[in-house]
């Protein structure tokens, strides 16, 4: 089955931004503005945790796809890059994996 690469994803979305074309979605979303795309990410966030819930939803993976792209379209909205986010991810192994260690998460 064909597989689309996150960074890649991005990296059009970004060339929308950049280069807007008429009748995209991702066009729509950035001619909309900041307010619009916090909104649909929010949106689909709720989708993504309805779906999650229900163990028999066949949209589950659906709503998680779009959750993603919409955040994709929220970091190039805000400047950010999947760079940025991969490092952050990276400075954050080995620190995060002491759970037992913190006094102030022990009663979860
Ligand atoms: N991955 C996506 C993607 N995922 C979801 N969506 C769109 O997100 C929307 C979500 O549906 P909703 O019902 O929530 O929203 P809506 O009613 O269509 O629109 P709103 O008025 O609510 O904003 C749909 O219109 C989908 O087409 C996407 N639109 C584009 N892409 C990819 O983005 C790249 C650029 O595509 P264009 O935007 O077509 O240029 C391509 O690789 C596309 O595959």
């Amino acid at each position: 089955m064909a597989e689309q690469n996150l960074d890649e994803l991005y990296q059009l979305v970004l060339e929308r931004k950049n280069h807007p074309e008429k009748g995209s979605y991702t066009d729509y979303l950035f001619t909309k503005g900041l307010d619009k795309i916090l909104k649909k990410v929010g949106e689909e966030a709720t989708e993504v945790i309805v779906a999650a819930k229900n163990d028999s939803d066949p949209d589950f993976i659906l709503e998680v796809a779009d959750l993603a792209y919409h955040v994709e379209v929220l970091m190039a909205e805000r400047g950010i890059t999947p760079t940025q986010i991969k490092e952050e991810l990276a400075s954050r192994e080995g620190r995060q994996s002491r759970i037992h260690d913190r006094k102030d998460i022990q009663n979860w």
